[in-house]
Formats: structure tokens, sequence, C-alpha cells
């Protein structure tokens, strides 16, 4: 960093916690300071593996940064939404539909939820390699903490992560790190996401769902646990389960490029994102996420070397492995279809909307 002087930023408060009981999913907890030996790497892969088979979603304690620094961090993440005027968020407003990237202000109202209601959600995307692309004036001086909450997260998070998931895969270890690694062109982005309360009428049409059920389309996504409860995931029984904030904590699942690399035995888990419970609907939501992807040019198929998988048997998506998508494709066909394209009612279940991206069928959960 060139200057050791910080740059003031306003403080962001966020909600009080909820104090509802809400129906909380059982959710392991992977302290990943101990991933630092081999022996601690091949304990935390058993329980890695074992909630990646379960739930699909667990949370990292442990991973190095204090909690002062996650607020700090939270204060940054609302700068792009509070510090920057509506006419020069226009300036950076992603080309999401032509390039199929989300790179730069997905503004409000851009996704179509139900019933003709679009979304209330401001996001901001910053590729982990900030310099890709310029930013809004107050993001700037703001840009090598970001960087450095990118290379925290890769680092200190995904590969630890990617280490236990081809351990629990009888891999060489190094075998998910080498197709993310932190030089490469990828999409692998910081996501600074904003959620703002609803009319009341809204929330009827759409029977209280702020973003639809979905997988992820990457690989190993990483949320920042934040105070207000609104996240869900859809559990192995077919039920919407509320993930529990944890101070400090980090909240991980796998997305679409994880399921097709593991042969379906990494399930990418749906979730949505509901309204709020009473105490926390007057509050704006604000979330810090890194999407991890594999490298632009890695070819999505099942990483067939695994004994466990030739075991276990695993599932192939395309005949032909040519015929599966490169990260970089699937990527690009997913973000300029999501909340943009005709959904059609699934023929299996009147809850699910599907749609067909590279030959693979895709839901959506209401
Ligand atoms: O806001 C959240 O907690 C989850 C958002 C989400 O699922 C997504 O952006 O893919
Ligand atoms: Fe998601």
């Amino acid at each position: 960093m060139p200057s050791s002087v910080i740059p003031p930023v306003p403080h962001y408060e966020s909600a009080p916690v909820t104090t509802e009981h809400l129906e909380y999913a059982d959710l392991a907890v992977i302290d990943i300071s101990q991933a630092n030996s081999a022996e601690g790497r091949a304990q935390l892969a058993l329980k890695v593996r074992d909630a990646m088979s379960t739930n699909g979603f667990f949370y990292v304690v442990g991973h190095g940064y204090s909690s002062d620094q996650m607020k700090r961090m939270f204060d940054i993440a609302d700068v792009p939404f509070s510090r920057v005027n509506d006419e020069e968020k226009q300036k950076y407003v992603a080309q999401t539909k032509q390039t199929g990237s989300y790179q730069g202000y997905k503004l409000r109202q851009y996704w179509h939820i139900d019933g003709g209601v679009r979304d209330q959600i401001e996001n901001y995307n910053i590729n982990h390699d900030v310099t890709r692309r310029t930013h809004p004036e107050a993001v700037r001086p703001l840009l090598p903490e970001i960087s450095q909450l990118a290379f925290h997260s890769h680092m200190n998070v995904l590969h630890p992560i990617l280490r236990l998931l081809a351990l629990g895969l009888e891999l060489p270890e190094d075998t998910l790190v080498n197709l993310h690694k932190w030089e490469s062109q990828s999409e692998t982005y910081v996501r600074f996401m904003k959620y703002y309360p609803r009319h009341s009428e809204d929330e009827e049409k759409t029977n209280g769902v702020w973003l639809k059920g979905h997988t992820d389309f990457g690989t190993i996504s990483i949320l920042y646990s934040q105070p207000v409860a609104a996240l869900q995931i859809l559990t192995r029984d077919s039920e919407w389960k509320w993930v529990e904030h944890i101070e400090n904590a980090i909240v991980v699942n796998a997305g679409d490029a994880m399921e097709f690399l593991s042969g379906g035995y990494y399930r990418a888990t749906i979730h949505r994102v509901v309204q709020p419970p009473p105490d926390q609907r007057q509050y704006t939501r604000l979330g810090i996420f890194y999407f991890c992807m594999t490298d632009d040019d890695v070819r999505l198929v099942p990483l067939v070397a695994s004994p466990l998988l030739q075991r276990v048997g695993f599932k192939r998506w395309f005949e032909k492995d040519e015929d599966a998508p490169l990260m970089s494709e699937w990527r690009k066909a997913r973000t300029s279809a999501y909340g943009q394209t005709a959904l059609l009612k699934s023929n299996t279940e009147a809850r699910i909307e599907e749609e067909v991206i590279n030959g693979v069928i895709v839901k959506h959960y209401n």
C-alpha cells in the first residue's frame, strides 16, 4: 500500500441481531486455522465432505480477519451505494446482458422476481484483480483494502477449502487449487450487495421472496456473515431453513461448477433470500461476498482421477468432454440470462421454473 493513512469512511450501522425464533439450518463449523497442518487437514476434510453431502452449506471460522477488520470492511462495502450519486452509478453500470459479466453496478429493478415485481437490490461487483476496470471516485481510495480482502478470501479461505474438497475426493490436495490461481484470468470477484426494504404490496405479490431460490454458478461462494436474517437454504428434505448469523464467521457453499467438477458429488445447494423477521424489517441489509470461479479456460468435466468417484460413481452432464462448457462459457450464459429470460413452469413441480442453459436445465424456486 502506498500510504499508511487509512481513508476515513462513514460507519454503516447494521441491524441488531433478531430476537425472533427462526428454524435455523444445523450447519457444521469449520475452524480453518486447523488446516495449517496435514493432520488437521485430514480431519477437516472428512468434516467438510460430510457437510457437503448433507446441507451443502457450512461456516468457516478462524480465517484470520478480526471482527474489527470485518466491521471496517462493512463500512467500505456501503460506500458504492451511499457515497456515489445516481448519475455516477449510471456510468459504472455492468453491461451484464451483452458481456455476461456482473462487473460494475447492478442497480435496483434489474431482475424480475415474480408477478411483475422487480428486485430492490443493488450490487457493486469488483473483479479480484481490482485494476481490471475503473471505479467510482469514492471507491478509489478504498481499492487497496478491497484488493486485500479479495487476496485474503482467495488465499486464506478459498484455497484451504479447495484443498479439503480435493482431499475429500482422495485427489492430490492441490488439484482444485491449481484450477483457481490468484494470478489467472478469471471472473472470481468481490460483491457488495445492499437490499432495501420493500413495499407491502411487493411482499404480497412475491410471497416475501426477495431473491428466488437458485444455485450459484461458480465453484465456491464465500459470504461474510451479517446480522439480518433472510438467507434460507433448501434442505435435502425439501424444507426451507434459515441461515443463522455468527459474528465474524463466513458462510460457504458450492455452486454449479463444483457440482460439474465433482461429477455431482459436491452438490450446489439451492438457497434464496426472503423478507427478514419483523424486528429487522425496517433495516437495509448489506452483504459482502467473494464469488469464486475456476480460471476462465477450465472445462467443467468430472475429475475422473478421483478414486472416490470411481468407487461411488459420478454423473456426467455431457456425453463427450468436449461438449462440456468452459468456466467462462457457463458463467456468461448463466449471468446474461439471470432474472432476464422468461422462465417456464416445470412439468414436475409447481413452484419450480426452468430455463435451459448450454443444454443443462437450470431451476429457479419460488
Ligand atoms: O444475500 C444473501 O445472503 C445471498 C445472496 C445470494 O444468494 C447470491 O447473491 O447469489
Ligand atoms: Fe446465491
